[in-house]
C-alpha cells in the first residue's frame, strides 16, 4: 500500500495578524513536522486562537505566510472550536456531515460516521438531536466530526475550556486517540496540567511573540525564558 502524500511540515514565517489597527501576533516564525500533539501555550490574550486560525487558514495574515510542504496552500485539516456549532440535525447526520460533503455515498458515509461515534462513545446518541446533548457530549461529537475524514492535522481550540473535570478526561483520552492514529494534533490551552498530559511539544507564546518551542519535557523542566518560567509558576497571568 502506498504512503499518504504528506502535507507537513506546516511552516508559519514571520507571521503577523492586525484587527481594528491593533497588532496581535507580531512576526512569528513556527514549524510544525510530524510527531506528537503540539501545545500552544500562554495567558490569556497572547494570540493562540488567532495564530491557530492562521495555522488553518480560517483567517488570512496581515504579513508573512504559512505553507503546507512548502506549498502556500488552501486551508487543510480539521478545526474543532471551544464551543462546538452543532447542525439542528441529528448526532449521526452532524457526524457525517464532512463526508457528505466530500461527496461519499450515504450508505458509507453513515457506516464511517457511526465508527466515528463509536470511537468517542456516543454511538448510542446517533438519533438523538445533536443540539439536545450536553456540553462534553457535544465537544465529542466536535471531536468524531473532525476525525470523520481523517485528517493529518487536527486543529483544537482550547477543546476542555467549559467542561467539567470528568468531561474534560473523556476528551482527552479522545485526543490521545487522534494521535495515536498518528494524526498531527496542534491545540491550545492556557492550562498546564492539560498540557503536561498531552503535550510532546510545546510552543509558548506571550502577548502575541513565540518566546519559545520546545519538547514538552525540556519546556517544563527547565524553560529557557523569564516569562515562561513565570507562567509556570503560576505568575504570568497576562
Ligand atoms: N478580530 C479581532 N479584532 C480585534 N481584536 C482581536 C480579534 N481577535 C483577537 N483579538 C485580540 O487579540 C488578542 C489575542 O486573542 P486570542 O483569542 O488569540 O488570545 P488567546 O491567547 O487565545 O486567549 P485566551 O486564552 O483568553 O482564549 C486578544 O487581546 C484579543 O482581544
Amino acid at each position: 500500500m502506498r504512503a499518504p502524500v504528506s502535507h507537513l511540515p506546516l511552516v508559519a514565517t514571520q507571521l503577523r495578524y492586525a484587527a481594528g489597527g491593533v497588532a496581535i501576533l507580531h512576526g512569528l516564525d513556527l514549524a510544525i513536522e510530524a510527531g506528537p500533539p503540539l501545545v500552544i501555550l500562554g495567558p490569556n490574550g497572547a494570540g493562540k486562537s488567532v495564530l491557530l486560525r492562521l495555522l488553518h487558514g480560517l483567517i488570512v495574515p496581515t504579513g508573512g505566510n504559512v505553507t503546507w510542504s512548502g506549498e502556500p496552500g488552501r486551508p487543510r485539516g480539521a478545526m474543532v472550536f471551544q464551543r462546538p456549532v452543532m447542525l439542528r440535525r441529528s448526532v449521526l447526520a452532524n457526524a457525517a456531515y464532512p463526508l457528505k460533503l466530500a461527496g461519499q455515498p450515504r450508505a458509507a458515509r453513515h457506516a464511517a460516521a457511526m465508527a466515528a461515534l463509536d470511537r468517542v462513545g456516543l454511538a448510542g446518541l446517533a438519533t438523538r438531536a445533536a443540539r439536545r446533548l450536553s456540553g462534553g457530549e457535544q465537544q465529542r461529537l466536535a471531536l468524531a466530526r473532525a476525525e470523520a475524514t481523517g485528517p493529518e492535522v487536527v486543529f483544537l481550540d482550547e477543546p476542555c475550556a467549559s467542561l467539567d473535570p470528568a468531561a474534560a478526561r473523556a476528551v482527552e483520552a479522545i485526543i490521545a486517540g487522534i494521535a495515536g492514529r498518528g494524526a498531527k494534533v496542534v491545540m491550545t490551552t492556557h492550562d498546564l496540567a492539560q498540557a503536561r498530559r498531552l503535550a510532546g511539544e510545546i510552543a509558548f507564546l506571550h502577548r502575541g511573540r513565540l518566546l519559545e518551542q520546545a519538547p514538552a519535557a525540556t519546556f517544563f523542566s527547565a524553560p529557557s525564558t523569564p516569562e515562561a518560567a513565570a507562567f509556570l509558576r503560576g505568575e504570568l497571568l497576562a
